[in-house]
């Protein structure tokens, strides 16, 4: 069994930064795709705690403090928690490449090289051996589910995706999820999942080990779960439909009604929420957009146009009740397999606090997520195709209406209000992390600021 932080007495809080790994993490950081703030320098950084996970392997909780730059939600931003995984080397190894964080100047680790630990596929076997065999280390606690076991000796690879979190693949069998920003409470990618499961739904695949902490707070740090080797992503498959000239609608109707099963699956495994209250909601997404317009001065011409979406909600009936959802659907969220499609990553918008994150919603928000995710894909290419998004977004309404009992293209004023929600967070989304694909949310904010369709 590992012993735990022998290299420096855990803090309790953030208090002083750490020295010059200080400096070499508020330099990595931002360059890491998962890293939140990108806009922004790291103005302080904060240990949370340390713990030897391994011989040379640390697990940090850090804290970055960013400038007060008012967040997507409109509230000043109090800093966030992230999750490291730190290899520590006497020598630096030319077979690290671009793991290497750099060689720390002074404290504990003077003169050693750090690195991404999760880039080494000794760090990675070890962690699944913890999370096979269920402990603790130091403040950290591996646990299981008795009735999935995993086999050992799975060899590890890191997935080479565009991700906001990090993930390894053992064998093809499993893949491990290890949360980068880590928020106080249970994430959703695993309390979601976990539950559905013990629903019988079989449209998610199920956690078998996660890892938590109880030291700052009580967090989620990472889930196992098996991998869908034989699954393409719906992004992948929609952009290949598009490049080839095909329809996609008998796929985008099967995606309907999986949308349309996995939601009534989490009506019943958790509880309704109170009656939608269109005020309130239209008030929260016009302080959305007020916050996005703050941000991205190109939203402001169409501030107006977007405000009377969400204006007319106050004239729409509520829609169908308020319950958990997945909270980000697009096309990179489902899968398919053969002719089934699967639902992943049901951790929400990572910008959001995880209090809201885990509470009930309109299914309507999904909904919307999916329509937005069609118009993506059909703008990826030249000339724009909308009328292959516009066949996509009816079949796939047809196909929930089928399961779900309600029909999404009945509900017009809700669906508008939240296509154009989800359009402000992406043009957030893209201006921070992807300026390149800023046109492509910029495209239907003009559409449903002018038209309104
Ligand atoms: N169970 C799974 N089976 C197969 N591939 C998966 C599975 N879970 C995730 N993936 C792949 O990993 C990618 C990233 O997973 P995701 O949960 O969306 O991570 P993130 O939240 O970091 O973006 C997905 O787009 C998908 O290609
Ligand atoms: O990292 P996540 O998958 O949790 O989600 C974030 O990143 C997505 C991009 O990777 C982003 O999705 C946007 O781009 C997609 C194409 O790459 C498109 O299909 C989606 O419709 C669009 O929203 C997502 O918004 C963001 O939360």
């Amino acid at each position: 069994m590992p012993k735990t932080a022998p290299l420096r007495p855990r803090r309790r809080q953030l208090a002083e930064p750490m020295a010059s790994l200080g400096e070499l993490l508020r330099e990595w950081l931002p360059r890491q795709r998962w890293f939140a703030g990108k806009d922004r320098p790291v103005a302080e950084l904060g240990l949370l705690s340390m713990t030897e996970l391994f011989p040379g392997c640390l697990h940090l909780l850090v804290h970055t403090g960013q400038d007060a730059v008012p967040a997507p939600g409109g509230a000043p931003s109090a800093g966030d928690c992230y999750q490291l995984l730190l290899g520590v080397r006497e020598q630096p190894s030319p077979r690290l490449g671009r793991a290497v964080i750099g060689q720390v100047r002074d404290g504990p680790l003077a003169g050693r090289t750090v690195y991404d630990a999760l880039h080494d596929p000794r760090t990675a076997q070890l962690l699944l051996e913890r999370l096979r065999h269920p402990g603790k280390a130091g403040p950290l606690r591996f646990e299981s589910d008795p009735a999935r076991p995993v086999p050992g000796g799975l060899a590890p690879r890191l997935l080479d995706a565009e991700q906001s979190n990090t993930s390894l693949i053992y064998g093809d069998e499993f893949i491990l999820k290890l949360f980068r920003r880590v928020q106080p409470g249970v994430n959703p990618d695993l309390e979601v999942p976990d539950a559905l499961a013990r629903q019988g739904c079989g449209r998610v695949p199920a956690p078998v080990a996660w890892m938590r902490t109880t030291h700052p707070y009580e967090a989620t740090l990472g889930v196992l779960q098996p991998f869908l080797h034989d699954a393409s992503d719906g992004w992948t498959l929609s952009l290949d439909a598009l490049a080839a000239g095909d329809d996609f609608t008998v796929q985008a109707h099967e995606l309907g009604q999986t949308m349309g099963d996995v939601h009534l699956a989490l009506a019943s495994a958790f509880p309704a929420g109170p009656p939608g209250e269109n005020d309130r909601t239209a008030a929260a997404m016009t302080e959305r957009l007020n916050a996005a317009a703050h941000c991205v001065p190109a939203l402001q011409p169409f501030v107006p146009g977007l405000r009377a979406a969400f204006a007319a909600l106050t004239t729409c009936d509520s829609g169908p009740p308020a319950q958990r959802i997945h909270g980000d659907l697009h096309l990179g969220q489902v899968l398919r397999a053969g002719r089934d499609w699967f639902v992943i990553d049901f951790e929400g918008e990572p910008s959001r606090p995880l209090a809201e994150r885990r509470s009930a919603h309109s299914p309507v928000r999904d909904i919307a997520g999916m329509l937005r995710s069609f118009d993506y894909a059909a703008r990826q290419r030249r000339p724009w195709r909308p009328e292959w998004a516009r066949r996509c977004r009816e079949a796939f309404c047809a196909g929930y209406a089928a399961r779900a009992g309600w029909d999404p293209r009945k509900k017009h004023g809700l669906l508008r209000a939240y296509e154009t929600d989800r359009a402000v967070y992406e043009v957030l989304y893209e201006a921070r992390h992807r300026p390149d694909w800023l046109p492509v949310p910029m495209a239907a904010i003009e559409r449903l600021a002018v038209r309104g369709d």
